[in-house]
């Protein structure tokens, strides 16, 4: 999956991407870093093909029918319980197959017979993460996956991503949180000022910036003068 030479302009007149390129890999998760409001949700909503996706410009991504997306908010129908929330995503997803209350991980088990509205924040993100990553679907967008949870949840959420990964899935997400990059199964791209500015594993981007913590290698990245 590569994106190639991608300009984009909002409508307000602030040029987005500046022929922008990007390699995605299938074998490792790819995270999409950079600072608020430099594109990291769009450039999903591009791939996801909310906003119209140009094939001269994004090339080897499935068609829409074979991604499964997460976006950031997590509105849905409030009375619902966990367990009819989660057997409802997966099925406007195309979910056929047999689904019960004993299905559900063992985390969410308890809060079967919740209501979603009455699920704290990050308990919600947990539902619909566990209920897209259900989907059968060549490609997974998770954006900001982890945020809000805690800090084991989110340990959790990473992991079964990266199983999603193994089990042959393309999977390309955004993040702010570093402490569960902790191995070279990332691919890291980060976006600044409309261009990827790094590609590469965490291994790489430490040796590039000098330091052996991924908050410092960031910060370094994102004061680089362009
Ligand atoms: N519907 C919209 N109309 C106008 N501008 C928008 C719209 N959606 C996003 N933007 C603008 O596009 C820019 C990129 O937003 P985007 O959400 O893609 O950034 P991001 O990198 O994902 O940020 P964050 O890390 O804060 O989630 C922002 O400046 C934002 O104000």
């Amino acid at each position: 999956m590569q994106i190639r030479n991608f300009t984009y302009t909002l409508a307000n007149g602030r040029s987005l991407f500046q022929s922008l390129s990007a390699d995605f890999v299938d074998d490792k998760v790819n995270i999409l870093l950079g600072p608020n409001g430099v594109g990291k949700t769009t450039l999903l909503d591009f791939i996801a093909t909310v906003n119209k996706r140009e094939p001269a410009y994004f090339q080897g991504f499935p068609e829409f029918k074979q991604i499964a997306y997460q976006p950031q908010g997590v509105p849905f129908i409030f009375e619902a319980t966990v367990f009819q929330t989660m057997k409802m995503v997966m099925g406007v997803g195309g979910f056929r197959g047999k689904f019960q209350p004993t299905d559900l991980p063992e985390t969410l088990q308890p809060l079967a017979d919740t209501k979603y509205g009455e699920l704290s924040g990050g308990q919600r993100r947990l539902v619909m993460i566990n209920a897209i990553s259900r989907l059968d679907r060549q490609l997974y967008l998770f954006d900001e996956p982890e945020s809000g949870l805690d800090p084991k949840m989110a340990k959790r959420v990473m992991t079964e991503i990266q199983h999603l990964n193994q089990r042959g899935k393309r999977v390309i997400m955004t993040s702010h949180q570093f402490q569960n990059i902790n191995n070279d199964q990332y691919h890291l791209l980060f976006l600044k000022a409309g261009q990827i500015r790094f590609a590469g594993s965490p291994s790489e981007f430490l040796r590039k910036e000098g330091t052996d913590n991924l908050v410092d290698a960031y910060i370094k990245q994102d004061q680089t003068v362009l």
